[in-house]
């Protein structure tokens, strides 16, 4: 199965590939029989390719949207889809990786008398797409990350009170960043099932760059890809979610 990964700037891409690169394949067939007729044998490493798309949900989705309709024109689909990159964490998750339970557009929508009204309370559409449970499960339990809804704005937090505000009506909410949505809306709009994984550089709250840890996480991305590979490789489409 092909697995596009989509980062929003060239270093995270290329933390991503060096982390593919470095993954060990999965155990050789013949060696270690698979343990039921369900998973049949493990398969090679997954044809993973990564593209950085630029920053902001709109990117994101424009250059989800070109890679997976040239796949398809060219006879070579794409079966799931992967946003990744740096991303802020919401405390007490204020460092390591993150992967989401469900991408969730957070400031799509409204602003009303009562307060901010998402798209889907508008009734205007989706602000959040659901991923396959079992297997960002399994890519948590892998990658050794915190599992639950990772945000997208297009406008990144920068006080304690927006992030206090964003984590009110997002309970549970384990991180932010800016591509997430677009991805997954590229990716819906053809049926491929998405998942989003963050490393966090920095803390959701008030701005403070000099705080930042980007060549950290990007290490923890480059390392949580290499752990990731083997649950990749053995997942299989229309497999539960
Ligand atoms: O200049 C700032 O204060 C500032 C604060 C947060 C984010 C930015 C960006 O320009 C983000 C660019 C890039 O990194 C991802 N990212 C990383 N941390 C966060 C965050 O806390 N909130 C949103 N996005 C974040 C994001 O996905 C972008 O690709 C600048």
């Amino acid at each position: 199965m092909r697995v596009l990964v989509v980062t929003a700037v060239p270093a995270e891409r290329e933390a991503v590939t060096r982390g593919c690169r470095r993954a060990e394949p999965p155990a050789d067939s013949a060696a270690d029989p698979p343990s039921d007729s369900r998973s049949g044998p493990p398969s090679g490493p997954p044809d993973v390719a990564v593209v950085a798309a630029g920053v902001g949900p709109a990117a994101a989705a424009a250059g989800t949207a070109r890679a997976l309709a040239l796949a398809e024109r060219d006879g070579r689909p794409f079966g799931l889809v992967v946003s990744a990159g740096i991303g802020g964490g919401f405390a007490p998750h204020v460092d390591g990786p993150l992967v989401a339970t469900a991408i969730i557009a957070a400031d799509l929508g409204a602003q009303t008398h009562d307060g901010f009204a998402s798209l889907t309370e508008l009734g205007f559409g989706t602000d959040r797409h659901p991923v396959p449970l079992a297997l960002a499960g399994a890519v948590a339990k892998a990658a050794g990350a915190v599992l639950g809804p990772v945000l997208t704005v297009s406008t990144a937090t920068g006080t304690a009170e927006r992030a206090a505000e964003l984590a009110a009506r997002h309970p549970g909410a384990v991180g932010e960043a800016m591509e997430g949505f677009g991805v997954a809306e590229a990716a819906t709009a053809l049926r491929l099932p998405a998942l989003e994984i963050r490393t966090v550089s920095n803390s959701v709250g008030p701005r403070d760059r000099a705080a930042w840890r980007v060549h950290d996480a990007l290490e923890e991305l480059s390392d949580a890809f290499t752990r990731i590979m083997p649950v990749l490789a053995d997942w299989r489409e229309g497999e539960s979610t």
